[in-house]
């Protein structure tokens, strides 16, 4: 059961660990921290290890408070992935989905599939593939929304579409859908053609005759696209002229969640960090822990680094729903000297209606 109310911190109990609760938002944050705990245990007489549990919101807007679920306004999040022909886009597009469980689309390989199954505009879409041209979208848009619609997934990585202006504002307003993002792969022509040259699918457009038109189209339509997202702050764009895993570096990094980033940046500062999924009532959470060890980090320091973590380096922390400065409600029983910790407690954020500890079950 979900619980909407508004709650009280927690009993704040200098025997056991406590609680660190971090109020984010109104779950408005794709990347919400929106709960964490601190356990100190103690090891003999001098040394402790404490461990911080944080656990980050997974979903984007939901309206958890009027209707407990985030089921009922799940969304489908798309990303554009544009390039010109042989730039990559497939082939990190099947590593992107091995890593972050996006299903993708191609709008090449749909219309290819709809040549084969003898469709009425199987002859169409083969002569415009031939010439390098651009399907009518609304042959092309019928294929994405049948694809999506019967798929259970609700990330979607398009492919090789929007490729015209036409293309864009059709299946904006046909389906209502904005990309999350646009990955663009950026890669000379010269690079794409010897790739295009070599890529031995048998598919009838790798030619140079027929090259040199998707080039000419490319150049003309789909780059005034990206363009037109970059205008809109959306373009996230990769250098693609490079080996495929360097080039799936950078891909990575813009897929990877800011709860991971952190996770990352703080792995090189002494403190081990693991962090894993975690999934209450139909909602995904990332886990973070943060082991710290005394030996390793003096106590001030971890302190600080937790402070800090929580506080002021996390970018996706809705600040504007924060009354900061922070404070701290609480710091109970911590002595310093690395004697022992028995427990740590503050709660961040003065607003404590903001807090729904859903994850309260969490041991
Ligand atoms: N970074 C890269 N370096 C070298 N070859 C690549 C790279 N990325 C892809 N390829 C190869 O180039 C060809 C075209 O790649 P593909 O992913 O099909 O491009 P697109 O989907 O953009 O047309 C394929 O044969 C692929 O194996
Ligand atoms: N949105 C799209 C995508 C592809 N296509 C057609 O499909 C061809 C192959 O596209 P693709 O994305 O599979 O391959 P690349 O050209 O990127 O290598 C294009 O040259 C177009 O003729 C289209 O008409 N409309």
């Amino acid at each position: 059961m979900a619980n909407n109310k508004p709650v009280r911190a927690p009993c704040l109990d200098d025997t056991t660990a406590n609680a660190v609760f971090v109020a984010v938002g109104r779950w408005s944050s794709l990347q919400s921290l929106v709960w964490a705990r601190i356990l100190g245990v103690r090891f003999g007489e001098k040394e402790f290890v404490s461990v911080v549990v944080l656990m980050f919101y997974q979903f984007g807007e939901c309206d958890l408070e009027a209707n407990g679920s985030a089921h009922a306004n799940k969304k489908v999040t798309v990303v554009f992935v544009l390039g010109g022909p042989g730039s990559g886009k497939g082939t990190q597009c099947s590593n992107i989905v091995e890593h972050f469980g996006y299903t993708h689309l191609s709008a090449g390989d749909l219309l290819r599939a709809e040549i084969k199954s003898g469709s009425e505009n199987g002859t169409m879409i083969q002569n415009m593939i031939k010439e390098g041209k651009i399907v009518p979208s609304e042959v092309t848009i019928k294929l994405l929304q049948r694809a999506i619609q019967e798929n259970g997934n609700d990330k979607f990585l398009i492919d090789g579409f929007p490729r015209n202006e036409e293309n864009r504002a059709a299946f904006e307003s046909v389906t209502g859908i904005e990309p999350e993002f646009v990955l663009f792969f950026d890669c000379p022509e010269e690079e794409m053609e010897k790739r295009l040259l070599s890529r031995n699918q048998g598919r009838e457009d790798d030619n140079i005759e027929t090259i040199r038109k998707r080039f000419n189209v490319y150049m003309e339509s789909s780059l005034p696209v990206i363009e037109y997202y970059k205008a809109k702050g959306k373009v996230r764009k990769i250098n693609a002229a490079r080996p495929i895993e360097e080039v799936f570096k950078a891909v990575k990094a813009v897929f990877t969640p800011e709860s991971e980033k952190v996770v990352l940046k703080y792995m090189a500062s002494g403190i081990d960090l693991h962090n894993g999924f975690l999934h209450l009532e139909g909602i995904q959470f990332t886990v973070v822990l943060i082991i710290l060890r005394t030996r390793k980090v003096q106590f001030k320091e971890a302190i600080a680094s937790i402070l800090l973590l929580i506080s002021t380096d996390i970018s996706f922390f809705d600040r504007s729903a924060i009354n900061f400065p922070i404070t701290l409600h609480a710091l109970l029983s911590v002595r310093d000297g690395n004697v022992f910790l028995r427990s740590l407690a503050f709660v961040v954020a003065t607003d404590i209606t903001l807090l729904v500890p859903r994850c309260i079950t969490f041991a």
